[in-house]
């Protein structure tokens, strides 16, 4: 039974946040990575169908007075929407979080966001996302971000499994076209 975490977000799988389950080598991204201790530490939830993430934006967020910074609330949606794809390529693979098996690493390939009502700086804010397409390496996401259950961003994004050239120590990969 899933358990309840921050704003009441139902944290699936026992509570193991996808971010806590990345490899490493891929475990530092400014956004939702669990060794960056700079970084903003984003945890990803399974929750039934959809995933959920909840973050507090800090005053330092701010875009003007009162008002969350666009680019933060980006951020939220791309690592979330990372985390949401890889999370789906580890279920078509068969496997659960808590299985001993590293959840594989997506990267962000594209990523729209739909600001449809300034964001208060206050409220914890909420996203919750789901693959609406699984394909072999490309699993599309959307999301909606709220504060205080009110809807103030739409997200659509395309992640894909980080290609070998990406761990780090492996051979720079071929500029396109090349
Ligand atoms: C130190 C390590 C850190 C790695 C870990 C970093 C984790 C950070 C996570 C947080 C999010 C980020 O900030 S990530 C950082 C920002 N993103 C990046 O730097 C990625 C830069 N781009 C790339 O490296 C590349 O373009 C990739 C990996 C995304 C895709 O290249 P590829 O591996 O050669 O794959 P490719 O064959 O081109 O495409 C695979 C499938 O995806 C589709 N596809 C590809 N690009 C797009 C696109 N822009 N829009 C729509 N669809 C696309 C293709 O049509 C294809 O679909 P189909 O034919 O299969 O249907």
């Amino acid at each position: 039974m899933a358990k309840e975490g921050t704003a009441g977000v139902a944290q699936g799988d026992h509570g193991i946040a996808v971010q806590d389950r990345y490899p490493d080598d891929f475990a530092w991204c400014y956004g939702c990575g669990r060794l960056n201790p700079a970084g903003l530490h984003l945890k990803t939830y399974r929750d039934g169908e959809e995933t959920v993430t909840a973050f507090r934006p800090r005053p330092e967020h701010t875009a003007i007075p009162g008002f969350v910074y666009g680019g933060l609330i980006a951020s939220l949606i791309d690592c979330h929407g990372t985390a949401t794809a890889s999370l789906a390529l580890y279920h078509r693979d068969g496997h659960r979080l808590g299985d001993p098996e590293p959840v594989p690493r997506c990267v962000t390939a594209s990523l729209q966001v739909d600001y449809r009502r300034p964001t208060p700086l206050g409220p914890e804010l909420v996203v919750r996302g789901r693959a609406v397409e699984v394909g072999a390496r490309k699993v599309v996401v959307e999301s909606e971000l709220y504060a205080g259950g009110t809807l103030c961003a739409r997200g659509r994004m395309v992640a894909v499994l980080a290609p070998p050239s990406m761990t780090p120590g492996a051979p720079p990969a071929p500029a396109p076209g090349t």
